[in-house]
C-alpha cells in the first residue's frame, strides 16, 4: 500500500495540550493545514485574538507566526473533521465525580462524544489519534463506537500518542521532546498510520527519539512516566519532614541523592506539594486501574503518593499555624503565587487553594497575588466553581495587584509557587510595613534565607529544621 500522507489535521479540543501541540505542529509542517476546533466559543474567541486563552512563554509568537496561514481555530467541529486525514483527540478527561469508580476512574465522556461525532461526520477514511490521557485499553472502546457508527467505506486507524509537555516549559518541550511514543496495532493498517503519524513529527524530532510500540503500552506508559515523576515528589516531600525534624537540608538530602546518576538530579524539588490538572488525577486513575484489576496492593502503593501530597500541603499549612503562636485568627497573611508552578496562569489543583482555604477556615485575613492568575479565576478556585457560597469568605479575602501590596502589614507571608520576581522583591521594604515579628513561609525553597534574616525576617523553609 501506498505511504499515507497526511495534509490537513484536525484538533478536537483547544486546550491546554491541543493548542500548544498542534500550534508547534502547524510551525514546523507548513505543508500540512491545522485546525484547531473546540466547542467553547469564548476560548476559540481568544485564540483567534492578541489575547490568548492560556500564558505560556514562547506561544504568542508561534500562534503569530502560522494563524490565518496553515493554523486555524474554529468551533466548526463537523467541518474540521469531515476534512481532516488525521484527528488528534484532545479533550479534557477528568477524575469521575459521580457513578461508578467516582473520585478515581476518569471519566471519558468528553473522549467518547468527540469519537462519536468523528464517526457520524466522517464521509472518508481517517487516522484518528489518542492525545489525551486515558486508561489503559481506551482505543478498544474507541473503535468500537467508530465501528459502530461509521458510514459504509470509512476506516478509522487508531493511534496513541500521548502528550508529556510540561505547563510553562510546553514550547520548548514540544520543539525538543525527550521521546514522541506513538502506539499502535500491530497490524499492516495500524502500522501504516503508525509511519504517517510519524512523518509529521519527522519534519523536526530525530527519528531516534521517535518511539513506537503496541497501543496498550503506549497508554499505560503516560500513566506510568505521570505517576512515577510525583512519587519522585512525593519521596521528597516525605524526606522533607524528616529533614524539618532533624536539622537536615532537604536541597542538601536531594542534591546527594540526585548526583547518584542512576537517579538523576531533576524533579527533586522539595515543595507545598504537587498540583496541576493531571499528576493527582492520572494516579487515582491508575488506582482505579489496578483495583479493577484486582491488584489491591498496586493500588495502595500508587495511592500513598498522593496521600503523601495531601499530607504535605496540610503540613505546611499547620506550620504556619503553629508558628504564628497556634491562632491565626483575625491576623493578615499574604500568599504570594496562586497557579500551581511558575510561568503559567494555570490553578487547576494548585496546593496554593488547599492552604488558602486551611486559612480561611482558622479565620484569618488572606491577602494573595500572582501575577498571571486573574481574580474572576481567584473566585472561582476559592468557591469551588460556585459550589462554596461566596459571600461568607469575601470580607476576608484581598486580591492584590502586586507582592508587595499582598505583603504590606501582613504577619506571615507565605510563598506558594516559585515565580522568579519573588526572588527580586524589594525585601527591606516589605520587611519595614510588616509587624513584628514578621514571618517568612518559603514553601517553594527558591528565597535566599539568610539575606531575609539579615534583614530581620524569621524565615521557615520547607525541609529545614534550622536546629543547631
Ligand atoms: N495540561 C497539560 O499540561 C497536559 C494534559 N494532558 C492531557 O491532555 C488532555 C487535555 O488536557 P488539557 O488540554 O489540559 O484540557 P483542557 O480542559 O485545557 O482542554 C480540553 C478542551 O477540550 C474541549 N472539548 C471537550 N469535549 C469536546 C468535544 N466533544 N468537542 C470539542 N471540544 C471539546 C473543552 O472545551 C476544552 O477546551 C487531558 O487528557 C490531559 O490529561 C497531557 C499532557 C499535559
Ligand atoms: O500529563 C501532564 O499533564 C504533564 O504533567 C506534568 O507537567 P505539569 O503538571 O505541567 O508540570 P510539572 O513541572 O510536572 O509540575 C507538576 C507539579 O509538581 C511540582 N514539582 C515539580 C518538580 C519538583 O521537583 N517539585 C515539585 O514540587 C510543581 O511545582 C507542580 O506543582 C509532567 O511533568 C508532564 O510530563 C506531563 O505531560
Amino acid at each position: 500500500m501506498a505511504p499515507i500522507t497526511v495534509k490537513k489535521i484536525c484538533c478536537i479540543g483547544a486546550g491546554y495540550v491541543g493548542g500548544p501541540t498542534c500550534a508547534v505542529i502547524a510551525l514546523k509542517c507548513p505543508n500540512i493545514i491545522v485546525t484547531i476546533v473546540d466547542l467553547n466559543q469564548a476560548r476559540i474567541d481568544a485564540w483567534n485574538s492578541d489575547n490568548l486563552p492560556i500564558y505560556e512563554p514562547g506561544l504568542d509568537e508561534v500562534v503569530k507566526a502560522r494563524r490565518g496561514k496553515n493554523l486555524f481555530f474554529s468551533t466548526d467541529v463537523d467541518k474540521a473533521i469531515a476534512e481532516a486525514d488525521l484527528i488528534f483527540v484532545s479533550v479534557n478527561t477528568p477524575t469521575k465525580k459521580s457513578g461508578i469508580g467516582a473520585g478515581f476512574a476518569a471519566d471519558l465522556n468528553y473522549l467518547q462524544l468527540a469519537t462519536r461525532r468523528i464517526a457520524e461526520v466522517s464521509t472518508s477514511s481517517k487516522i484518528v489519534v489518542e492525545k489525551s490521557t486515558v486508561p489503559c485499553r481506551t482505543a478498544e472502546s474507541m473503535r468500537t463506537i467508530l465501528e459502530a457508527n461509521s458510514k459504509p467505506g470509512c476506516h478509522f486507524q487508531i493511534l496513541s500518542n500521548p502528550e508529556f509537555l510540561a505547563e510553562g516549559t510546553a514550547i520548548q518541550d514540544l520543539f525538543a521532546p525527550d521521546r514522541v511514543l506513538i502506539g499502535s496495532l500491530q497490524t499492516d493498517e495500524g502500522l501504516d498510520a503508525c509511519k504517517a503519524l510519524m512523518s509529521v513529527y519527522s519534519n523536526w524530532v530525530p527519528t531516534e527519539r521517535i518511539l513506537t510500540v503496541g497501543l496498550w503500552s503506549s497508554e499505560l506508559s503516560k500513566l506510568a512516566a505521570n505517576a512515577m515523576l510525583a512519587q519522585r515528589i512525593s519521596s521528597v516531600n516525605a524526606l522533607s519532614a524528616i529533614c524539618e525534624a532533624t536539622g537536615a537540608n532537604i536541597d542538601e538530602v536531594a542534591f546527594a541523592v540526585g548526583k547518584d546518576s542512576r537517579m538523576g538530579s531533576k524533579f527533586l524539588k522539595a515543595s507545598v506539594g504537587f498540583g496541576g490538572s493531571c499528576f493527582q488525577k492520572d494516579i487515582l486513575n491508575l488506582v482505579y486501574l489496578s483495583e479493577s484489576l484486582h491488584l489491591p496492593e498496586v493500588a495502595k502503593y500508587w495511592r500513598a503518593v498522593v496521600e503523601m501530597n495531601e499530607y504535605q500541603k496540610d503540613r505546611f499549612a499547620h506550620k504556619v499555624v503553629e508558628t504564628l503562636f497556634n491562632t491565626i485568627t483575625g491576623k493578615k497573611i499574604a500568599i504570594l503565587g496562586w497557579a500551581f508552578k511558575k510561568d503559567t496562569g494555570d490553578t487547576r489543583e494548585s496546593p496554593s487553594i488547599s492552604i488558602a482555604n486551611h486559612f480561611l477556615s482558622e479565620k484569618a485575613r488572606v491577602t494573595l497575588y500572582d501575577p498571571q492568575v486573574t481574580e474572576s479565576q481567584i473566585w472561582l478556585d476559592l468557591t469551588n466553581y460556585g459550589e462554596v457560597p461566596a459571600e461568607p469568605i469575601k470580607p476576608h479575602v484581598t486580591i492584590c495587584e502586586s507582592a508587595e501590596e499582598a505583603c504590606k502589614g501582613a504577619e506571615a507571608i507565605v510563598v506558594c509557587t516559585e515565580w522568579d520576581e519573588f526572588k527580586t522583591l524589594d525585601w527591606e521594604k516589605i520587611y519595614k510595613n510588616c509587624p513584628r515579628p514578621a514571618f517568612v513561609f518559603d514553601g517553594r525553597l527558591m528565597l535566599d534565607r539568610k539575606a531575609l534574616q539579615k534583614i530581620g525576617f524569621s524565615v521557615v523553609t520547607i525541609g529545614s529544621g534550622d536546629r543547631p
